[in-house]
């Protein structure tokens, strides 16, 4: 191919200056947080320029003053900081596009000030709101010349010496007719205010300072007390209740990132698809919205990330989602995991008090990310009824001891023996323990319960033959069970009252024989009263003499579905987007070894005796077998108004019975 010509492409600034004025920024108010900027920056070179020995002169107390001055319809901005010779003013202002900043830095090693601006772009968005920029500067350097350079919107400027005696720069605006809200000083506070609030120099106007400008993030987590964090919390937060837990993230490498993370309390009102983080790229406020730059089960948390790696566009007012932000968001999931784990060990009893809002974040995210899954396996608890051994039930009298933990926190406390229990006494435990621990009665098999109140018979009757019982009733929980026998293939998860193990049967007490007559069982003879009774096909009676060294204190009867049948049910209403009904067809276990149910035998026995029809204690014997299955149906379910009304009305008719001797 015969080249025909090489060159370099042209731009016509006529045709280009109007889409950077109007076109690159979202939202017209941003030139002040990019002017704001510049002064910062200009303030911060000043110090770097000092310190590299090449300013004599003396650094004055840095600070910004913000003018407004409404009969001449101007805003300016004024710093002490570097200014510019007119050499410079001709370089950085006069070429769009080019900053200061790459030669800056190259030239002068940075000490923890970060220059923000980076495009060349950020001066020009004041012609969003201006119809006339000027320009007053001092440089710092030595009989510099001040210049006074104007511009009033068209590609075509002014340069001319200015009799400026103050080493700086000042940027007067003259507003555009449709932009004079930016004459108001409370629109003004509002927007230092949320760009410019933790930028590390004061920011006046009429002599008042607006900023904050202590960013704690950039500290060392060393310098930080507890108050520290909860002080920054409520000032970010307000009114709101205190964080569980934080992470500060302070790093260099791979990439530099400063922030601190709060786990809030969750709340049924959190919206746990929305970001929560505030990101800032040196100091300047970004967005709210940075849902990219978190992991997705940890979008909840709160507080903020800086970090000048994070690839924004030139409008610094959105990301750029690419491999980085990728990066930063696993950095931060791991930073979450190591700091768990911290807390884990180091503060037991903390870790717990908070685990009941953090075990779903942490849940979560073990199903959702295989590297945090790996970081926090092993410290996924679960309560128990597992009472502890002797030192796990040690509590306030376990003598603490401070410690300086590695990320500098000296606040936290480390119990040299590790606490199991929460304030109410409720023990913990991990799933790993759980199996060790109950090997040898069934190995691989977790019983859980999943709603204390209703299945407390089921619970208790498995603690009364002690056999371990996790509660998993967080709503996450059904997922994380299937989740856990996919990770764990041999381990089993079965509900308290899907199944009844071997070990909760008295086996011998099934054979002895009662009717000597038809030689049945007492076995045989309650399935038969039951299942005439009910009349129910649906319904598998199966009878059982259930282990207790009391029988009055064990369930006369419970409902069972097994646990493959129960978990079909919660899918299908699931993908139908119903609420769970509980299936027809089930299993009611009748426990032979409870005084009512042997007296049940007595009962329809004694009927038999007296003839045929419906003796009165066959009836009553009839309405005693509903009222047993009620009773252990109820746990399982809740009663719509006919089975409430039919339950009521039988508890009566039972009782007058009862009573009419
Ligand atoms: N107040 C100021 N004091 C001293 N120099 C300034 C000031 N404002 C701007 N400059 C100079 O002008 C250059 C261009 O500024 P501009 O705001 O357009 O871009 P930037 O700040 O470098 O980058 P960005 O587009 O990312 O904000 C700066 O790099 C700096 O050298």
């Amino acid at each position: 191919m015969t080249m025909l010509e090489q060159g370099t492409i042209t731009i016509h600034s006529e045709n280009i200056f109007p889409i950077i004025k109007k076109s690159l920024y979202s939202g017209h108010e941003v030139f002040l947080r990019e002017l704001i900027s510049n002064a910062v920056d200009a303030i911060q070179k000043l110090k770097m320029v000092s310190r590299a020995g090449e300013f004599s002169g003396e650094v004055a107390e840095p600070e910004i003053q913000i003018a407004i001055d409404k009969d001449n319809k101007t805003l300016s901005i004024t710093d002490n900081g570097i200014g510019m010779t007119p050499d410079e003013v001709k370089k950085y202002i006069n070429q769009v596009a080019f900053s200061s900043a790459e030669e800056f830095i190259q030239k002068y090693q940075s000490n923890g000030e970060a220059i923000i601006g980076h495009f060349g772009l950020g001066f020009y968005s004041s012609f969003m709101v201006a119809q006339k920029v000027e320009i007053d500067t001092l440089s710092y350097q030595k009989d510099a010349q001040a210049v006074h350079w104007t511009c009033d919107g068209s590609p075509n400027f002014t340069l001319e010496d200015s009799s400026r005696t103050q080493q700086g720069t000042t940027v007067t605006l003259t507003l555009q007719e449709e932009e004079l809200e930016y004459l108001e000083p409370a629109r003004i506070r509002q927007l230092v205010k949320t760009y410019c609030d933790f930028m590390p120099v004061p920011i006046k106007l009429d002599g008042e300072v607006l900023n904050k400008q202590k960013a704690i993030w950039r500290q060392s987590p060393r310098e930080l007390k507890q108050e520290d964090y909860l002080e920054f919390y409520r000032y970010l937060y307000p009114f709101q209740e205190d964080p569980l837990l934080w992470v500060h993230l302070n790093t260099d490498y791979p990439f530099q990132i400063n922030g601190i993370l709060f786990f809030p309390k969750m709340r049924p009102d959190v919206d746990v698809t929305k970001g929560q983080i505030k990101l800032f790229c040196s100091q300047v406020f970004v967005s709210d919205h940075c849902e990219e730059i978190m992991p997705r089960f940890l979008l909840p948390m709160r507080g903020v990330i800086d970090s000048p790696d994070i690839p924004l566009n030139v409008s610094r007012s959105a990301l750029q989602v690419d491999r980085t932000v990728r990066k930063i968001a696993d950095f931060v999931a791991k930073k979450v995991g190591d700091r768990l784990n911290e807390l884990y060990k180091e503060n037991r009893s903390e870790y717990i008090t908070c685990w009941q809002d953090i075990g779903t974040f942490v849940k979560f995210g073990a199903m959702n990310d295989e590297k945090f899954k790996k970081q926090v396996e092993d410290i996924i608890i679960y309560r128990t009824t597992y009472q502890g051994e002797e030192t796990a039930t040690k509590s306030a009298d376990t003598p603490t001891v401070e410690v300086q933990g590695q990320e500098g926190d000296p606040w936290q406390e480390v119990n040299t023996t590790p606490n199991q229990k929460d304030q109410q006494g409720r023990t913990y435990t991990t799933l790993k323990e759980y199996l060790e621990r109950n090997k040898e009665r069934h190995e691989n098999r977790v019983f859980y319960c999943s709603d204390e109140a209703s299945q407390a018979t089921y619970v208790e009757l498995h603690k009364k033959q002690g056999l371990e019982v996790l509660f998993m009733d967080s709503f996450i929980d059904s997922h994380f069970i299937s989740f856990l026998e996919r990770e764990y293939k041999d381990v089993k998860f079965s509900r308290v009252d899907s199944e009844i193990d071997k070990t909760l049967i008295d086996e011998n007490k099934a054979a002895e024989i009662v009717d000597s007559t038809t030689n049945k069982t007492r076995s045989e003879l309650i399935k038969e009263i039951f299942e005439k009774a009910l009349n129910k096909p649906n319904v598998t009676i199966r009878t059982e003499a259930l282990k207790s060294d009391n029988p009055q204190g064990t369930p006369p009867a419970i409902v069972l579905l097994p646990e493959f049948m129960r978990r079909l049910q919660e899918i299908t209403a699931l993908m139908e987007q119903k609420a769970v009904q509980f299936p027809e067809t089930h299993t009611l276990l009748v426990n032979t070894s409870h005084p009512l149910i042997q007296n049940l035998v007595s009962l329809s026995q004694s009927s038999i005796i007296q003839g045929e029809g419906q003796s009165p204690s066959a009836e009553l014997a009839n309405m005693i077998c509903h009222h047993v299955y009620d009773l252990a149906l109820m746990s399982q379910k809740a009663f719509d108004a006919e089975a409430m009304k039919a339950f009521v009305e039988r508890s009566n008719q039972v009782l007058t019975r009862l009573t009419s001797k």
